[in-house]
């Protein structure tokens, strides 16, 4: 007999067999393979329910032991952030259509607790997450957090089904979807380019034009402010080699590539390596100014100016004008011409003779062979000339200056000149900016006129960026004044306060302050609302 035959016969025969066996067996073996059944089925509705019940738990302890805590413009947050996972099907999954549609699904449930930002840095993972956050009191109710935070997760889940959300611990060092500023993990999102954004999250679209770096996190995503802002002017502060210099050239090279005329007042001479595309103004072709080419009414001004930087007192400010009308007259500044203008000032009395002689060893100063070639009645120039004159990237090397009166009196002529002609001749495409090293040693709180420019000049176009070692050295209007800060480390404690005072640090922050490495700064614009910390690029 052939197997196709032989086969059902078998089954036949122990059909038969089977169906004749029942009647012998016993009726108490089927009583209990029947119990047995049911208590089989029972067990394994309970296993498979406490399986559900012990995965929620861990769920749940997964989601707990990620919950951050933060403080952020005075109010306390709690978050939790979410990976997203890739499910690999071996098709191609559009991953981003998925997750914006549970974007669009989050977006309109309008009643949910738990606000939801999504930032995708990198395309498309690692690097992706979403962030379940919600503000609150000193006690919350974190199993109710908990219980919304995984119905979102949920709700995310099962419409991008392809992605699953793995919830980030507070340890994982390796994937932390924010910029980790200053210690702390803050809700600075905005900073990251987003794909996708969630119309009442706090995160804000972060735009600039004028790069200056990267943040210093996980992502390096690239910082920096827009060039409108720098009429609300710069501050740059550190320690002597914190990167300062090296950020101011950074500053003005990329403010020149966006077509600003940059004057860079260099103290001690350092611009020139940085910026070796800049025309160079130093010992051998300094500009000569014309310290008697401006308008009448700026006569006040410069006079301000002298008393200032020569250390005038009142009643050697009160002969000042005389000697410039006489020095209008005679048209000529050397020790010769000096001398006559000083004596044809009627002196009467002892005192005034005294006064004029001080006054003259003051100004002599102008009339050293140095003096003179910065300061020319004949051949300097007027404020329109230099005006004209510094269009396009300048260096001004003012450490070849040796005399510091002189050298401070001929900075802030050039800059009161600057003021001047931007100030006369107004035009929209005309923008400036004039970095002032050193700044301590004009903004130090004597000077009205730099004051009064930091107040004012803005709308004519020019903006001031502004480098001093310390803040507590600089007159506290620059800090008010300055919209765009960047600090490098700063070590007094004075400082630091000053800095917090007007920042807005909190305590692990200021601490950080002195720990910064060259060229780490702590940056503050306009155009992002919460300082962060971020790496200057390399001046390339
Ligand atoms: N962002 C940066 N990336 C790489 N190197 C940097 C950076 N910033 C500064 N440096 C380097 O660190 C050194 C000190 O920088 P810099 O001269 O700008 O400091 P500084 O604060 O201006 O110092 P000082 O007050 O003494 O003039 C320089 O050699 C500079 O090239």
């Amino acid at each position: 007999m052939n197997s196709r035959v032989f086969s059902p016969v078998l089954m036949a025969v122990g059909i038969l067999i089977l169906v004749n066996s029942l009647h012998i067996i016993n009726i108490s073996i089927i009583y209990l393979l029947l119990i047995s059944g049911i208590v089989g089925i029972l067990l394994l509705i309970t296993t498979k329910l406490n399986y559900h019940k012990v995965k929620d738990v861990i769920v749940r302890a997964e989601v707990k032991g990620s919950i951050h805590r933060i403080k952020y413009n005075s109010k306390e947050f709690v978050y939790v952030s979410f990976k997203i996972i890739g499910k690999e099907t071996g098709n191609q999954i559009d991953y981003s259509k998925e997750i914006s549609q549970a974007i669009e699904v989050i977006k309109r449930h309008k009643e949910r607790k738990v606000n939801v930002a999504i930032l995708t840095t990198l395309d498309p993972f690692p690097g992706s997450g979403f962030i379940f956050y919600r503000e609150v009191q000193n006690d919350y109710d974190e199993t109710d957090f908990i219980t919304q935070v995984l119905s979102l997760k949920n709700v995310v889940e099962s419409i991008a089904p392809h992605i699953s959300l793995e919830p980030v611990s507070i340890n994982d060092s390796v994937f932390l979807p924010f910029p980790k500023v200053m210690g702390s993990v803050v809700f600075s999102g905005h900073i990251f380019y987003k794909r996708f954004s969630v119309e009442e999250s706090d995160f804000l679209d972060y735009k600039y034009d004028i790069e200056i770096g990267k943040t210093i996190d996980n992502y390096q995503i690239p910082v920096g402010f827009l060039s409108s802002d720098v009429f609300k002017h710069i501050a740059i502060f550190g320690a002597t080699g914190s990167g300062k210099t090296h950020t101011a050239s950074v500053i003005a090279k990329e403010l020149f590539d966006k077509g600003f005329n940059v004057v860079v007042l260099d103290w001690h001479g350092e611009y020139k390596n940085y910026l070796s595309d800049f025309n160079y103004y130093g010992k051998d072709n300094i500009i000569p100014l014309n310290p008697i080419a401006y308008e009448e009414q700026d006569t006040e001004d410069i006079i301000e100016i002298t008393k200032e930087a020569l250390e005038l007192t009142e009643p050697q400010t009160f002969l000042m004008y005389l000697v410039l009308e006489q020095l209008k007259r005679v048209r000529r500044l050397d020790s010769t011409s000096l001398k006559l203008i000083l004596e044809s000032i009627n002196a009467e009395s002892y005192m005034i003779r005294d006064i004029k002689f001080a006054l003259g060893r003051k100004l002599y100063v102008l009339t050293t062979p140095q003096g003179r070639k910065l300061f020319s009645i004949d051949g300097g120039d007027s404020f329109i000339d230099l005006g004209e004159r510094l269009k396009g990237g300048n260096i001004i090397d003012l450490s070849t200056i040796y005399n510091i009166k002189l050298r401070r009196l001929y900075a802030l002529y050039l800059m009161k000149f600057l003021f001047e002609y931007y100030q006369r001749f107004r035009d929209p495409d005309k923008k400036a900016v004039i970095i002032v090293e050193e700044a301590q040693n004009y903004f130090n709180g004597n000077n009205e006129i730099l004051k009064r420019a930091l107040q004012e000049i803005r709308k004519f176009n020019i903006g001031l960026c502004i480098v001093s070692q310390s803040p507590s050295s600089v007159d506290p209007e620059v800090m008010k004044n300055t919209s765009i800060k960047i600090i490098h480390s700063i070590k007094s404690n004075l400082d630091k306060k000053i800095i917090s005072d007007s920042i807005g640090l909190d305590k692990e922050q200021i601490n950080i302050l002195d720990k910064l490495d060259i060229g780490e700064a702590v940056f503050i614009a306009p155009n992002i609302r919460k300082n962060i910390l971020i790496k200057i690029k390399k001046i390339g």
